[in-house]
């Protein structure tokens, strides 16, 4: 047989498995999780109630969202050693780096010792990645030590105080909260596959979820908000931005916050978070980033029927809320690790190893070589 060059498929289009947590592109608004329409969640609900939902496997009644806000805020805390290691990474680092050696550093010190510890693991990994990558940024680029144990009544408020060092405002609580909930699960992604792999094995919680940060991390999953952010920033006036566009298609370039592995005409938190920026947009008297981002997406869809995805209006909507490009993604870990957990969950359920098989192009039987006689 003669050697035939690798092809990947991506597994596009394979069933890997079955899950309870989520559809993308099945039913009409083409994202529910635990049957609940994304349109809904993202309108009524706290992400407090949504990372309930997806880890405990229903809506909280009242008194029980009370009581799971406030052990979220009982656990923001971070163990001196971890601070200390923290304190190690360079301010140059990725802050994704950061996120995958913080919530390796927390599997260190308070190890998932049973699966019966599953959900306080995953609570206080959802409490405290805000406060990691946090005290990391501040400490590395202004020099303090902050205090992470904050009162605010939401994960995204919390993250935004121990940004700024300030209260957030109503607006600015509101869009985190959305965007929270827009980004926290998403069926078998690249990331979530990665977490539920390591599952398998029955390997630890922080392990899958420490993979799962890295396989968030590349430009063709998470960082395209970031890398969206790069792009549009550079462009002054939507006209040059059509036209680098069109440069970029030509040169056969990938536009960061376009396309989809599933979706085919549109992802449905797009419109969402795009109406989110528009008001931002307005908020700060923008004039130029909206715009640009208005026309990338008007060029994307003329010429290659390409839409926008849930990362490229979050690209516009962070800035405008004064949050530095490169925290964009770590904010996206902040959000899916409930997806990731409540994988790992349903995987440790009847599970068996995840161990495919691949179709061999390399060469047929071949002779043993001695080392003296090969070139
Ligand atoms: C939260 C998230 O993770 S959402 C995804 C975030 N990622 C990005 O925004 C990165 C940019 N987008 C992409 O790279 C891709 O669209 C992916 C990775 C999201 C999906 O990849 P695939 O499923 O392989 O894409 P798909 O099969 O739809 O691609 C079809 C064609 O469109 C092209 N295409 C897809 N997306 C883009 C894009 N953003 N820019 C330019 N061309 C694109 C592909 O190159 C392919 O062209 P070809 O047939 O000539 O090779
Ligand atoms: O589903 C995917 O392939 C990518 C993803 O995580 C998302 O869109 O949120």
């Amino acid at each position: 047989m003669a050697e035939k060059t690798p092809v990947s498929t991506g597994l596009r289009g394979q069933s890997a498995g079955s899950t309870a947590l989520c559809t993308v592109g099945k039913s009409g608004s083409g994202l529910t999780y635990r049957g609940y329409d994304i349109h809904d969640l993202a309108e009524h609900a706290r992400f407090e109630e949504v990372a309930y939902l997806l880890l405990k496997g229903k809506l909280p009644t009242r008194q029980e969202l009370d009581a799971y806000v406030t052990k979220l805020k009982r656990l923001r805390w971070l163990p001196a050693p971890l601070k200390a290691v923290l304190e190690q990474i360079p301010a140059d680092s990725h802050p994704m780096d950061v996120m995958r050696t913080g919530a390796s550093m927390l599997g260190d010190l308070e190890t998932e010792e049973s699966f019966g510890q599953q959900q306080d693991r995953a609570d206080r990994l959802l409490a405290a990645l805000p406060s990691i990558i946090c005290y990391w940024y501040r400490y590395s680029h202004d020099g303090v030590r902050i205090e992470t144990d904050t009162d605010d009544e939401s994960v995204g408020g919390h993250f935004l105080r121990l940004l700024h060092d300030a209260p957030p405002s109503e607006l600015h609580a509101g869009v985190m909260n959305v965007s929270l909930i827009l980004y926290a699960e998403h069926e078998f992604n690249a990331s979530t596959f990665n977490a539920r792999v390591c599952a398998s094995t029955l390997s630890d919680i922080h392990s899958c979820v420490t993979g799962a940060i890295g396989t968030l991390r590349g430009p063709l999953h998470g960082g395209a908000n970031e890398a969206a952010m790069a792009m549009i920033e550079n462009w002054r006036t939507p006209d040059e931005a059509e036209r680098e566009l069109l440069g970029m298609l030509e040169r056969k370039e990938k536009i960061m916050g376009f396309g989809h592995a599933i979706y085919r005409d549109s992802d449905p938190r797009n419109a969402i978070i795009k109406r989110w920026s528009a008001r931002l947009a307005e908020d700060v008297g923008d004039t130029r980033l909206y715009p640009v981002s208005e026309r990338c997406e008007a060029v994307m869809w003329r010429e290659k029927r390409l839409f926008c995805n849930a990362d490229f209006f979050h690209a516009s909507a962070y800035h405008f809320m004064g949050i530095p490009t490169k925290l964009f993604t770590p904010i996206f870990v902040c959000s899916r690790v409930t997806g990731w957990c409540a994988h790992v969950f349903e995987q440790r359920e009847g599970n068996r190893i995840i161990r495919p098989s691949a179709d061999y192009v390399g060469p047929e039987h071949q002779a043993w070589l001695p080392i003296e006689h090969r070139q």
